[in-house]
């Protein structure tokens, strides 16, 4: 694992994008892995400039969402459909067509799942997977379990992953109680991984992702595992580790 601590967020943002546009710019066909969340909007907005500069296109490439909200519709503000649109996806110059999210409205749940995983399976290994962290060690919205599902499935979302997110919504019960995410093997899969983590109050659940034991009562550790994870801290998210 390459981690790398940095003193601003600016500067974070700026190699996080930057690590992203030289993707783009060595492949401009990269299949790209997007994360939600508060931790990737900085990163978003740098390649927003990038792509409007023309230092970057998207034009070639396609993403891959890890997750969505069962239950909300994707005209919903507070669904991952509206908030990739709304950060990053309709201010660059990517083909709609290539940019896919699993839908959480689908009447068959499980055949949505099914569709999203073998989909991934056919356009091959996504080249650089951004991910987020949640406090209890979750990535996509892969919760902490005595096991872990390989495939893209749904969740039932733990109380404490509502109430993070609940401020993207207008009152806490609105947040809803199961999603569609990528699992921690689709994750796996990626030919590179980026992790993004920004704040003191994730400074103990980076330590114990990053240095403790591999379990799956925290689904990060499960990082250690990957051959090729760079891992971008702020100073605080970093504060704990040695
Ligand atoms: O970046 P945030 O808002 O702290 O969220 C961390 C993680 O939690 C999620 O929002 C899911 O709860 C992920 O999408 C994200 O990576």
């Amino acid at each position: 694992m390459n981690i790398i601590k940095f003193e601003t967020q600016e500067a974070l943002n700026e190699a996080g994008s930057g690590i992203i546009v030289s993707l783009l710019q060595t492949n401009p066909r990269a299949k790209l892995g997007l994360a939600t969340g508060g931790t990737p909007v900085g990163i978003y907005k740098k390649l927003v400039s990038a792509c409007k500069q023309g230092t970057v296109s998207f034009g070639k490439a396609s993403s891959f969402n890890l997750d969505e909200y069962v239950g909300l519709d994707r005209n919903h503000a507070a669904s991952y459909y509206a908030f990739m649109q709304e950060q990053l996806l309709a201010h660059v110059d990517i083909a709609p067509e290539r940019c896919h999210i699993p839908n959480g409205m689908a009447a068959d749940l499980e055949a949505e799942c099914l569709r999203y995983e073998t989909l991934l399976e056919q356009v091959g290994q996504i080249d650089l997977q951004l991910l987020g962290l949640g406090h209890n060690g979750h990535i996509g919205f892969n919760e902490p379990d005595g096991a872990l599902i390989r495939g893209t499935h749904v969740v039932e979302l733990r109380e404490q992953t509502r109430a993070a997110n609940a401020r993207f919504f207008d009152t806490p019960e609105q947040v809803p109680t199961k999603a569609i995410t990528m699992g921690v093997g689709t994750i796996l899969k990626a030919k590179m991984i980026l992790l993004v983590v920004h704040g003191k109050d994730k400074a103990e659940i980076v330590k114990q992702a990053l240095q403790g034991p591999i379990t799956t009562e925290c689904p990060a550790s499960l990082l250690q595992t990957h051959p090729n994870v760079a891992v971008l801290l702020d100073a605080e998210a970093g504060s704990l580790l040695s």
